[in-house]
């Protein structure tokens, strides 16, 4: 029996209700596989932990996350108690660095079911690679004077390692899927950045002779994936591009609250960390509506992580077939309550189960 030590961090607002949920999903999945166990730690950071702390989590944090296979985290955020730029730095940003999770692997895709805003969602599947340590998101800066006077920098810092981390990372990865490889730039208005980043770029493409590549302004891209979201399949993005991107992600799939996303640290120095795109939704917290599917979905990425991939696929494919079934939250347009979407996921989880048998 392989068991998986898992540091569960809820964290804030509608964290708290979807990660229990998914958990649910994990131990349907273990149960009915039959030789894997998942053995979870819970952590209770976040900004109520701040308001009475002082901070986001303990001191040792970072030491007591070390000795996990991975970390599961639901959102942080609560901006009636915390500054959004300290909960977020002093949490989910610091396991991100501190863990060295460079990529930040997004997914979007089309199911059955979805109520998209698109008129033709022509089975859409894509694969956002967000470079996850650096450029935009940077302390380097700072504010001077007061008054009129007032001055901010903030610099975005593009290291030649990082950048060419996640290109490979990209690339390495297009290979197992269709090939294609789209690149997000802004060469034309960021003056030397994007620029640099275009030149990496070509330099690995090099690398990678059989994989066809495009770029495309972010502007366009974005404004791309709303109007022919098929015509890609891995993307590459900076921090910020990627973070935008992939709300867009989620919009044209019909919530953000269905997307999942995994922060890999690609050496295995240190556990990588898996939680939803979609943040603490202060504005549905505490009325059993949040959309479960992206922390379950979440989970997904985990198992494919730990090398269970089959029990992965299942678990989509029981996420895909309730939704089929109408079994939604009220933000693609369903009438059932968290508990309820997850209750009929794990129906389905057992159902396939029987049906192999
Ligand atoms: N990774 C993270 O933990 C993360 C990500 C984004 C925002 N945040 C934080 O969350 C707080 C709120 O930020 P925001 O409002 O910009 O973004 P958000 O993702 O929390 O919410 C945006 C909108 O999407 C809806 N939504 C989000 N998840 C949903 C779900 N699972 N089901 C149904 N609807 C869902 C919300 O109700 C809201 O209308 C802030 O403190 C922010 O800093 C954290
Ligand atoms: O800016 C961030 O990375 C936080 C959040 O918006 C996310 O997408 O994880
Ligand atoms: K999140
Ligand atoms: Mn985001």
């Amino acid at each position: 029996m392989k068991q998986w030590n898992i540091a569960v961090i809820p964290g804030d607002g509608i964290g708290k209700e979807v990660v229990p949920e998914a958990l649910r999903v994990l131990d349907t999945a273990a149960s009915i596989q039959g030789n894997v166990t998942f053995n979870y730690t819970e952590f209770p950071w976040g900004s109520d932990y701040y308001v009475e702390h002082g901070m986001m989590m303990p001191e040792d944090g970072m030491d007591q996350l070390k000795q996990f296979d991975a970390i599961f985290l639901g959102a942080v955020g609560d901006p009636n108690l915390v500054p959004d730029h300290i909960s977020l730095w002093g949490l989910l940003l610091k396991i991100r660095r501190d863990f060295q999770q460079s990529i930040n692997i997004r997914p979007a895709k089309y199911f059955e079911g979805l109520k998209t805003p698109l008129a033709d969602p022509n089975n859409f599947d894509l694969i956002v690679v967000r470079e996850n340590s650096e450029g935009e998101y940077s302390e380097v800066g700072g504010r001077i004077h007061k008054g009129e006077d007032q001055i901010a920098i903030q610099n975005a810092i593009f290291t030649r390692k990082g950048t060419e981390n996640v290109m490979r990372y990209a690339f390495e990865l297009s290979k197992t899927r269709t090939g294609h490889l789209t690149s997000a730039t802004k060469s034309n208005g960021i003056f030397h950045t994007m620029p640099f980043w275009d030149e990496v770029f070509s330099d690995i493409k090099q690398e990678y002779g059989t994989v066809e590549t495009k770029k495309w302004h972010i502007d366009a891209l974005a404004a791309l994936l709303v109007t022919r979201p098929s015509d890609f399949d891995v993307i590459v993005a900076s921090n910020l591009f990627g973070d935008i991107l992939t709300d867009i992600g989620g919009a044209i799939m019909g919530s953000i609250g269905i997307a999942p996303s995994a922060n890999i640290n690609v050496s295995g120095e240190f556990p990588s960390m898996f939680e939803p795109v979609h943040g603490s939704a202060p504005d549905i917290v505490g009325q059993n509506i949040a959309n479960p599917v992206g922390q379950i979905w979440t989970a997904k990425l985990m198992l494919e992580h730990f090398g269970e991939i089959e029990l992965g696929e299942q678990v989509l494919a029981a996420i895909e077939e309730a939704t089929k079934n109408g079994y939604k939250t009220p933000d693609i347009g369903g009438a059932h309550s968290t508990t309820e979407v997850t209750d009929e996921i794990c129906k389905q989880l057992v159902n396939q189960k029987q049906l192999n048998l």
